[in-house]
């Protein structure tokens, strides 16, 4: 990681569920311009991960520090301010919503006002308004699905629909994406896409891939962090981490899907 600087980091966080140890001294880094991708078997606690770093969970002990502050008291509606946007394991489009309004929505809480304003036509929040369509636009066009700005998500493909959700994310400019199972429900060739997609946000924000499809991981990730009952037990760069006994031996038994 040496030459970029750390954006993203866990130190030593724990997470009880009563009896049961989801999460169990776990640290990892996400530099900024790097895809960093969290594996390992169900249940291994990579959700609970996600849910700690976006302020849904909080840890019993550790610390979760964003640009070099603790973040102790965040809750999921301060992302958008803190600079992180996620994408859901679903796709979480509101279906009466245009595909440009959808992506609208993703944008910072300053311009989403002047979004609403501007449904209810008030004349001062035109030009922010206008701007925010622009780069809503401008994000949709960069992952090649301007032409469905104005209809509606369920008339349009699974991956499509992906892509605007992705958009979505994209469009308040994050310094940390993160990407909850970005590939599921995605047929091999919009997989293929998605890492192209992926890879194509190199050197901007830290990116955090949740994925079940090994592929996908090995092909976009800088670095891999292998999580099993709640224990970081691997990480590496792709190639490092795929021949890892301990990471062969948490994966027995287990069906890795596009493994
Ligand atoms: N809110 C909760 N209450 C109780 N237990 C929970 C809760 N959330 C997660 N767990 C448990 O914590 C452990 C880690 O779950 P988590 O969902 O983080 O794993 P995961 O790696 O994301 O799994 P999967 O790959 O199946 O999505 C599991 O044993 C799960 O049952």
């Amino acid at each position: 990681m040496s030459g970029s600087s750390v954006n993203l980091e866990l130190r030593e966080v724990t997470v009880r569920f009563a009896g049961l140890v989801a999460l169990d001294g776990v640290s990892l880094s996400a530099p900024q311009g790097r895809v960093t991708g969290v594996i390992g078997p169900n249940g291994a606690g990579k959700t609970t991960l996600f849910n700690v770093v976006c302020g849904f969970v909080r840890p019993r002990s550790g610390e979760v520090r964003w640009r070099g502050r603790v973040l102790g008291r965040h809750r999921p509606h301060d992302l958008t301010r803190l600079g992180i946007a996620r994408t859901l394991q679903g796709l979480g489009l509101f279906p009466g919503l245009t595909v440009l309004e959808n992506v609208m929505v993703g944008a910072d809480r300053q311009a989403r006002a002047g979004f609403w304003s501007g449904l209810l036509a008030l004349p001062r929040a035109d030009r922010d308004e206008a701007a925010l369509r622009e780069r809503a636009l401008a994000r949709l066009a960069e992952l090649g699905v301007a032409g469905e700005a104005a209809r509606l998500p369920g008339q349009l493909p699974y991956g499509v629909q992906k892509r605007v959700a992705l958009a979505r994310a994209l469009v308040a400019e994050p310094d940390l994406l993160l990407l909850d199972e970005p590939a599921a429900g995605l047929s091999a060739a919009e997989m293929d896409e998605l890492a192209e997609l992926i890879r194509g946000l190199r050197g901007g924000p830290a990116v955090v891939l949740v994925e079940h499809h090994m592929d996908l991981v090995m092909n976009v990730c800088d670095q891999v962090v292998v999580l099993d009952f709640g224990k970081v037990i691997a990480s590496g760069t792709p190639a490092e981490v795929r021949d890892d006994p301990a990471v062969l031996d948490a994966y027995l038994g287990e069906e890795v899907a596009g493994a």
